[in-house]
């Protein structure tokens, strides 16, 4: 018997979504389905035909509950999608043909649907038609959904938590992340990952705790170990004994009584001591975020990631789903502002499903996402455009571009939305005809341009998270090197003090977007060096407040001043716990 997983062992990794959780593991493994193949007996041959009806018959149920879960847990915008995948099921060409491909052939269902289904794939994504292609995406999911079926192997969606557990995986893809149960999750661990993956930034707004970096952690674990998830201190607890959980019971209360603290206090405005406001902003990635955003009294939405809903499916969703999504969230919060960025899909959070418009890159960081992907499918981005114009008819909306690298490739997707612009306003669609638009500042060569690009520009966003990767060269995924990835090191300092200088000289506001932005270590640093607006998970926004409203902005400013004169990354960061220690006490 194996009794290794039995006894209480801990875990190091890395400090990604603070919480204290205990709870059962459900283990997620990412992997392909593997076909075996082999020749059928004659005589087994109709059996094996009612193994097919049966795989289809079953995938048609587990669809038909996933539907209805995600409907209940995210709306009926999303759970539409899967009518797409129920429409695969009953296309009797693809049916027909495997039936077809079997009895000619006599090797196993498995084979031959794979085969069908492959060729269909391929048919579907050569298409020149938007819509017959993202069909292709459907097919391979529902393809994949009966082969699991066929070969026994057990569902592992993550949709689908039976109960609340702590989930541990090799990876969360952002498509995973899209799917997560999140009424059920009690935290995350990944065995891969950074502070800035996409699994952390989604386990922050669920303000759930997460650990990431654990190596082999869901290879050393299974389905309904028990676990404490220390998201604090980056650690995890396997069968922790009856003494370690009557410590971290101590903590989880010692701390529970801060956030309730916390929490009053947001009730406050966001004002320091010495009277300087500072405004405090959400970022979200769906409309039932809305409500979050109003809880936690944010000041409006300071960077809306539009990536879920082409995340959530392997189809490109329509100009009027998305127009409904920025709706709901453009009126949810007017008067405040949401500022909606167009897609940064490719690099983390490449499109499941498409390899056609997502083709396999050896770098996807540096390669094709973001704007450089939408102004090569103008398609997708004139949608895309055209919806978060025809929302802004319904609230304050302002538009922001992804990955900008200079001056023009602002002027080119300025001038789609031009067009854009005047193909609504020829057919009489109204929409806010001086809807701000700004750029993110996330690539080296935009802050040393900054000058350039502030004159066509109506605001900057920094976003920290891929800008300190490509200042310092850190994959922000890698967690190898998640060591090296220092938010204070000297030259990240020195490129936030440029753009925002640059900021100003071009009478933008300059806010920060990243993760760094909900840190309450890094706040009052960003603050001092001028940033007007911080954006960041709504759950983070009480513990940012509270220690602006224990701080003066002069100190903020002089802390800002001996920050840029230090050298030491390390030191840096000291000085700025120091501070925030010095006015924030947890006991
Ligand atoms: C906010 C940012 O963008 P992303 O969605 O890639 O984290 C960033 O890079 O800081």
């Amino acid at each position: 018997m194996d009794t290794s997983v039995k006894n209480e062992f801990t875990v190091q990794g890395i400090a990604a979504s603070q919480g204290i959780a205990y709870g059962q593991i459900f283990v997620y493994i990412q992997s392909d389905v593997e076909v075996p193949s082999y020749q059928v007996e004659p005589e087994k041959r109709i059996e094996e035909v009612a193994r097919f009806e049966k795989a289809l018959l079953v995938t048609r149920q587990q669809i038909a509950k996933i539907q209805d879960e995600v409907e209940r847990n995210l709306g009926p915008e999303e759970a539409l999608i899967f009518d797409a995948h129920l429409l695969v099921l009953e296309d009797q060409a693809l049916i027909g043909e495997t039936i077809r491909e079997f009895e000619t052939t006599g090797r196993n269902i498995e084979t031959c649907f794979n085969k069908v289904s492959q060729r269909y794939i391929k048919a579907f994504s050569e298409i020149d038609d938007e819509y017959l292609r993202e069909r292709a995406g459907d097919i391979r999911d529902v393809a994949q959904r009966v082969l699991q079926n066929l070969l026994g192997q057990a569902e592992n969606s993550l949709t689908r938590l039976a109960d609340k557990r702590i989930v541990v995986a090799n990876d969360i893809s952002p498509s995973d992340s899209a799917s997560i149960d999140r009424s059920a999750a009690l935290g995350i661990v990944t065995d891969t990952g950074s502070k800035t993956s996409h699994a952390v930034i989604v386990a922050r707004s669920m303000k759930v705790p997460a650990v990431v970096g654990l190596r082999d952690l869901s290879h050393r674990v299974k389905h309904g170990d028990w676990a404490i998830i220390d998201g604090y201190d980056g650690v995890v607890i396997v069968n922790p004994s009856e003494s370690t959980l009557f410590r971290y019971g101590k903590i989880q209360e010692q701390k529970k009584t801060f956030e309730s603290r916390l929490l009053k206090a947001n009730q406050e405005p966001a004002v320091t001591l010495d009277g300087v406001p500072v405004t405090l902003m959400a970022n979200i990635e769906k409309p039932d975020e809305v409500k979050l955003v109003r809880d936690y009294n944010a000041a409006g939405v300071g960077l809306y990631r539009t990536e879920y809903l082409f995340l959530s499916s392997s189809r490109v969703p329509s100009e009027q789903e998305q127009f409904l999504a920025y709706k709901a969230v453009a009126e949810g919060l007017a008067p405040n502002p949401v500022v909606i960025r167009t897609l940064d899909l490719g690099g983390d959070k490449p499109m499941a499903g498409n390899p056609e418009l997502f083709p396999k890159e050896d770098n996807p960081f540096m390669g094709f996402r973001a704007i450089r992907f939408c102004l090569e499918h103008q398609d997708i981005f004139r949608d895309q455009l055209r919806a978060i114009l025809m929302a802004s008819a319904y609230g304050k909306v302002k538009i922001m571009y992804p990955m900008i690298s200079g001056h023009e490739e602002l002027a080119r997707a300025n001038a789609v939305l031009a067009d854009c612009m005047s193909d609504l306003k020829s057919r009489g669609v109204p929409f806010d005809e001086n809807i701000p638009v700004g750029a993110m500042i996330e690539v080296p060569s935009a802050a040393e341009t900054a000058d350039l690009l502030a004159p066509d520009c109506a605001f900057f966003s920094i976003g920290t998270n891929d800008l300190i990767q490509y200042i310092l060269a850190i994959d922000r995924v890698n967690d190898r090197i998640a060591h090296l990835y220092e938010p204070t090191h000297c030259a990240v300092l020195r490129t936030l003090r440029r753009i925002v200088a640059e900021g100003h000289r071009g009478k933008l506001e300059v806010s920060v977007c990243g993760e760094m932005a909900g840190d309450p270590v890094y706040a009052p640093l960003l603050l001092g060096m001028g940033i007007d607006c911080l954006s960041m998970a709504p759950p983070w926004i009480p513990s940012v407040k509270y220690i602006v409203r224990a701080m003066t902005m002069a100190d903020a400013r002089a802390l800002a001043e001996e920050a840029l004169q230090m050298n030491s990354p390390r030191e840096i960061y000291a000085k700025c716990e120091a501070f925030y220690r010095a006015r924030v006490s947890v006991d």
